[in-house]
C-alpha cells in the first residue's frame, strides 16, 4: 500500500509501469476506488507510467469532513501529480472522475497534455436529485442504494456471466468506509455545471461511452464531445456505465491508441 500526503489529506495510490514513459492518471467514479481500473491497467503497454489513486472520501483515502467542491477533487488530482514528480499528463476519468479531470484541465492547464472522459457530462444529474442521495446516504448509508446502484453500472449479460464479480463491485460501493466521504462527492456532482466553460479547453480528449449507459447517456456524452474544441466520440457497444469492467481489453486498446496519438508517438 502507497499513501501520498496532498492537498492536507492523505490519498492512497498506485503506481505501475514504466516511471518517465508517457504518464497517464485514472480518476474514479462515485462510489468506487482504485480497483476499479485492475484489468484495464493490466492491459496497457508497459512502457506507460500509471497512477491511480482513491479520491478523497473514498477507498483507503482520507475523508475530511463534507461537502467536497470539484475544485478540492481537482487540486488533489494536481497535488498527487507534484508528490509524485509528474510535470504532465493524460487524466482518463470516469463519471465524476471526467468531471474532475475537466476540472483539473482549467485550473491546471499546463499539466494536463490530453483527457480520455468516459461515461461522464459536463453536468451529471440534478441538483435535485443528488440532494436526494447524500439525504439517504447520510441518513441510511449505502447499502440499500447498492443493488440500484450496480444495475447501472453493469449490462444484465455482464452480471449473469459473472455474479461473483457483480457482488463484489456491489460490496464496494456498499461498504463505501465513509458514507460522508461518498455524499461530499455528491455535493461536488450537485454544485458542478461546466458547460460555460468547456470552450476554455484546448486539450486534445477522447470521449468514450458505454452505449447502454443509464446515468450519463451517450448522447450527453456526444454533447460533451461537441462542446469541447478538440475531441472525438466512441461508443463501447453493450455495457452501461463502467465499461472498463465490463470491457477492460477494448478500454484499454482505446485509451492506448489515444496516449500514443497525444504523446506524438
Ligand atoms: O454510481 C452512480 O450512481 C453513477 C454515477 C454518477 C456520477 C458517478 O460518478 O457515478
Amino acid at each position: 500500500m502507497k499513501v501520498v500526503e496532498t492537498n492536507g489529506i492523505y490519498l492512497s495510490v498506485r503506481r505501475d509501469g514504466t516511471p518517465g514513459g508517457p504518464a497517464l492518471v485514472f480518476a474514479n467514479s462515485l462510489g468506487t476506488d482504485l480497483r476499479l481500473w485492475d484489468d484495464t491497467v493490466t492491459a496497457l503497454p508497459a512502457a506507460f507510467d500509471v497512477l491511480r489513486y482513491d479520491k478523497r472520501g473514498h477507498g483507503l483515502s482520507s475523508a475530511p469532513p463534507p461537502p467536497y467542491r470539484m475544485a478540492d477533487h481537482a487540486g488533489d488530482l494536481i497535488g498527487l501529480l507534484d508528490a509524485q514528480g509528474i510535470e504532465t499528463a493524460i487524466v482518463c476519468g470516469i463519471s465524476v472522475g471526467g468531471m474532475i479531470a475537466l476540472q483539473a484541465a482549467l485550473d491546471a492547464p499546463d499539466r494536463i497534455a490530453g483527457l480520455v472522459l468516459m461515461d461522464t457530462g459536463f453536468r451529471i444529474g440534478t441538483a435535485d436529485g443528488w440532494q436526494q442521495r447524500i439525504d439517504t446516504v447520510m441518513a441510511e448509508g449505502l447499502g440499500e442504494l447498492a443493488d440500484n446502484i450496480v444495475l447501472g453500472w453493469l449490462s444484465d449479460a455482464y452480471r449473469q456471466a459473472n455474479p461473483g464479480a457483480a457482488q463484489a463491485w456491489r460490496n464496494m460501493v456498499a461498504r463505501t468506509p465513509a458514507p460522508h466521504g461518498y455524499a461530499g462527492t455528491c455535493a461536488a456532482l450537485r454544485d458542478t455545471d461546466l458547460t460555460a466553460r468547456l470552450s476554455e479547453i484546448p486539450q486534445p480528449a477522447l470521449v468514450l461511452c458505454g452505449s447502454d449507459d443509464p446515468s450519463t447517456p451517450p448522447a450527453l456524452n456526444q454533447q460533451l464531445a461537441e462542446l469541447l474544441p478538440h475531441a472525438r466520440y466512441q461508443e463501447i457497444a453493450e455495457t452501461r456505465h463502467l465499461p472498463c469492467i465490463e470491457k477492460p481489453g477494448e478500454v484499454a486498446g482505446l485509451i492506448a491508441d489515444f496516449v500514443r496519438e497525444t504523446a506524438g508517438d
